[in-house]
């Protein structure tokens, strides 16, 4: 029997070392490995060495190097040498921007342009899977100790990467407040990824079109009723239309913070705090204003048997992604709900920067 980790274990592995401050090996187009650390997770003694190494490099994406006033010269991303006389919450600083008013000096840090980004880029994007900060210090890495998780840049995807395949592992009745008929569904990437869940209210006619919402996790609209968003009440009136009509498909997937997970939305309402607005802290953490991979909705409707669908949604985004993968949007819903003076704001940044409908 062969029990050697695949590509998409190890990718699973890596993301978890990460996590939990461990490096990563990535192995770039000339075979040369590097390790790989995410600067969140760092720790002190691993930073000490890495400092001892002059080939160490730090690296941050474009939009994080735009307030720290760095040269991106890769373009999406920016590499400096790793400071060596920096300590362990400087560096952090560095990548963190809830830090930035406690740091405020920083630089001059001098910028590397070479064309060996690649292993960098890859950790970048494997830090933001694992719902990092996206920012890494990498290092040649001589003789590797056999436990380390071993990828190649390849192996690696910076974008969307391959199509999500999702699994139903199990559902049950679950009687609603808006109707006996409900179910939930559970479904599970092959990936190693969040677990997604499907409610499924009456028994939808697959010919026709299905009344489908696409709810991206929000725990502080859907749990605690934040006043921040209209997440909340939005979840409610989508199950409570299906109610009303006897059938529908809402989609509950976990991507808190549109992809960013929950400590990095709370960062980001750090921000907001000192007066950036919603797309405006994402980037200042480092991330686009949406990471979200809307493929999983359209899988998880496949999987479902249901190919047409009426969306309830305000997100053009949502619409383009559907059609996109094969399911055919014949109507789309507005859904307006929970509007309150707290986040008119928001709302009106969604509006204007994300051009959500009305
Ligand atoms: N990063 C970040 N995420 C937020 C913020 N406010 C809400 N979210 C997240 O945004 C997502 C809400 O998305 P959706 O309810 O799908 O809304 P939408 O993309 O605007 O589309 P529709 O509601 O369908 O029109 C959830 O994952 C929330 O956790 C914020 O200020 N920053
Ligand atoms: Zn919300």
């Amino acid at each position: 029997m062969d029990f050697a980790p695949n590509v998409t274990t190890r990718l699973a592995r890596a993301r978890t070392d990460l996590r939990v401050g461990q490096p990563v090996a990535v192995v770039d187009e000339a075979g040369k490995p590097s390790l790989v650390f995410a600067v969140e997770t760092l720790a002190g003694d691993h930073l000490a060495d890495l400092q001892d190494q002059p080939e160490a490099q730090l690296a941050l994406t474009a939009h994080r190097a735009e307030t720290l006033k760095l040269r991106a010269y890769d373009g999406d991303m920016a590499r400096v040498r790793l400071p060596r006389d920096l300590g362990l919450e400087q560096v952090m600083a560095l990548a963190d921007p809830s830090l930035d008013l406690r740091h405020p000096m920083k630089g001059p840090f001098p910028s590397i342009r070479d064309d060996a980004a690649s292993v960098a880029r890859a950790g970048i994007a494997l830090a933001k899977s694992a719902h990092l900060l996206p920012a890494v210090v990498a290092v040649p890495a001589g003789t590797l100790d056999a436990s380390v998780t071993r990828l190649h840049v390849s192996d690696i995807p910076t974008g969307l990467g391959d199509a999500p395949h999702l699994l139903q592992v199990a559902g049950a009745r679950v009687p609603l407040a808006v109707s006996d008929a409900g179910r939930c569904l559970v479904f599970r990437p092959e990936t190693g990824g969040e677990e997604h869940y499907a409610v499924e209210i009456g028994r939808p006619e697959r010919a026709a079109p299905v009344l489908v919402r696409l709810h991206s996790a929000c725990f502080t609209g859907d749990v605690i009723g934040s006043q921040k968003c209209d997440c909340g009440p939005q979840l409610h009136a989508a199950l409570h239309q299906m109610g009303e009509e006897g059938t529908g498909v809402l989609l509950y997937l976990n991507q808190e913070g549109r992809g960013i997970g929950l400590a990095n939305k709370m960062r980001a309402y750090a921000l907001q705090d000192q007066g950036f607005d919603t797309v405006e802290a994402n980037h200042r953490l480092g991330f686009e204003d949406d990471e979200r991979d809307f493929r999983i909705g359209a899988a998880i409707l496949k999987e479902m048997g249901i190919r047409t669908v009426r969306l309830l949604t305000n997100n053009p985004a949502k619409i383009a992604m559907m059609e996109g993968q094969g399911i055919t949007v014949a109507e789309r819903v507005p859904l307006h709900a929970g509007e309150t003076p707290q986040n008119r704001d928001y709302l009106a940044t969604k509006a204007a920067k994300s051009g959500h409908l009305r």
